[in-house]
């Protein structure tokens, strides 16, 4: 890509998030941040080289490079995405003027496609959030230890607007990694993806959270997108649902790709991560309680979920017991302000802060080291509650015989993790605060008695049966 050749026709926009805008071109995706400047995203490279690619595998994470961009293009380019973004996001302004940007590989399309097959690649891109109960001694709301941080926020969303209907896909159920539950937990992405779904075709968005959060994204058109690549199941159901079974081997092929990438133990299983410390199972989840005891199960050891998982695990005292750690940073370096550097707190996120991620001390020695260690590794464990998986997958070549025989469609797929930003130790008193928001929401929507107003409409509805 030659820098001063650079014209705004040859991109468009893809998509954003709450930080980046994101345009592609055929091979390459450029975030364009809205506020941010040079450093800042060297820190977010570096932060994914460092610290984040070490942990979660060298296979899922890209972590791009910096760009300089040419402030005119950069200014057109602003110019040609406006009238694409969504309204939600207009708030926030492209910054126009630091000219420069993130180049990473456009991780919807397959680099190794080969073009011979004329149906291009499928991306399924998840955020599955937090997939663990937290387990700390500091936690003091025992609701916090049955019903997941996701289930709980849905309520709180809901009544600030965020979304207009409860989500009922449970991050706890994708984790599990038995095949059920994973199936029910895709199955109610499908139904409401909100932030937590999108799917591409070709690089181009065919499903995804409408604009307009009161309208329920068309699942019919998604089964006419991927109708051409589940062919077979055409035949299999004598038209009898023929919708329902593209949905499902589509949400199979997922699930495949989700518990992909373990090595194999001896007897040729793979190996399986289970999470001992923590109850397995959200009280919120939808999934039926009699069906959980099914099976021994556990996500492969090196499959996308449990790198994420062990990375998200890392946050073992809960936001509980860091926000006293975070007071007592805060009073070091309240008396000792130069320390800041040493201790890493805005970075640089290098081989150092690494180490002080791993080697942070098991017990607390009342150190300001044990509480920049815990801080640090409750920011890298952050990240990975807020990262998403790309499942980008296309057909194997057409086997004639296959083909003949209704065998199943064989696809080749990639995976990555995108969004690795890290996040700032200044957004410590507020996690905390939502945190308690989130809870006391929670219960009080959940276990308040029927407002009177509402009872008594009930009770003139009821009619009573007396025996004669
Ligand atoms: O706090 P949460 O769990 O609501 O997560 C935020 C996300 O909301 P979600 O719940 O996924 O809808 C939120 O997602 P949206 O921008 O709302 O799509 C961001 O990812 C936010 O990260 P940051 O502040 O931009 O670095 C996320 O904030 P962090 O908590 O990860 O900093
Ligand atoms: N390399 C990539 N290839 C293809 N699509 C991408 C790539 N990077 C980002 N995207 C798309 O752009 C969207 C926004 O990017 P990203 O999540 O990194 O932004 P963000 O502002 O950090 O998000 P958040 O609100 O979660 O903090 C993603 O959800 C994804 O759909």
């Amino acid at each position: 890509m030659e820098l001063d050749k650079m014209d705004e026709n040859d991109w468009k926009y893809h998509g954003e998030g709450n930080k980046s805008l994101v345009v592609s071109h055929l091979q390459v995706c450029i975030h364009i941040n809205s506020k941010q400047a040079f450093r800042h995203i060297l820190n977010i490279v570096d932060y994914s080289k460092y610290v984040m690619k070490p942990l979660l595998g060298e296979k899922y994470v890209h972590s791009g490079e910096v760009v300089k961009l040419p402030l005119d293009f950069v200014r057109q380019l602003s110019l040609k995405v406006q009238q694409e973004r969504p309204e939600l996001r207009c708030d926030k302004v492209m910054d126009t003027f630091s000219g420069c940007g993130l180049c990473l590989p456009n991780l919807t399309q397959l680099p190794l496609h080969h073009l011979r097959d004329h149906r291009p690649p499928i991306c399924v891109e998840i955020k599955p959030k937090c997939g663990f109960l937290p387990f700390s001694r500091h936690i003091t709301k025992e609701c916090k230890r049955k019903v997941c941080r996701f289930c709980m926020h849905q309520h709180y969303k809901l009544a600030n607007g965020k979304w207009k209907r409860l989500s009922r896909y449970c991050p706890l159920d994708l984790f599990s990694g038995s095949k059920q539950r994973m199936y029910v937990a895709l199955k109610n992405l499908l139904e409401e993806p909100q932030n937590n779904l999108k799917i591409f075709k070709g690089g181009e968005l065919i499903f995804s959270c409408k604009d307009d959060a009161k309208q329920q994204p068309e699942l019919n058109d998604l089964i006419q997108h991927l109708r051409p690549y589940f062919s077979h199941s055409n035949g299999l159901y004598n038209g009898h649902q023929p919708g329902k079974a593209i949905l499902n081997e589509f949400i199979q092929v997922i699930c495949s790709a989700l518990l992909s990438g373990g090595d194999s133990n001896r007897s040729g299983e793979p190996r399986k991560v289970h999470l001992s410390e923590s109850r397995p199972h959200c009280e919120a989840s939808p999934f039926p309680r009699d069906l959980l005891r099914n099976g021994n199960h556990g996500l492969p050891k090196d499959s996308v979920l449990a790198k994420i998982l062990q990375v998200q695990m890392l946050d073992n005292l809960d936001i509980e017991g860091i926000y006293p750690l975070y007071k007592r940073v805060e009073q070091y370096l309240e008396e000792f302000p130069k320390e800041r550097n040493r201790l890493q707190i805005d970075g640089p996120y290098n081989e150092s802060f690494m180490d002080k991620v791993k080697n942070c001390p098991t017990e607390d020695d009342g150190s300001v080291e044990y509480a920049v260690g815990k801080v640090h590794q409750y920011r890298v464990a952050m990240t990975a509650k807020d990262c998403s998986v790309m499942i980008t997958f296309a057909p194997c070549e057409e086997d004639e015989e296959q083909q003949l025989k209704l065998e199943k469609p064989r696809f080749t797929y990639s995976i990555s993790i995108l969004d690795l930003d890290p996040k700032p130790y200044e957004g410590i008193p507020h996690q905390y605060k939502l945190d308690t928001k989130i809870v006391n929401y929670y219960l009080r929507s959940t276990q308040a008695p029927p407002p009177s107003s509402l009872y008594k409409e009930r009770q003139e509805c009821t009619l009573l049966f007396h025996a004669v």
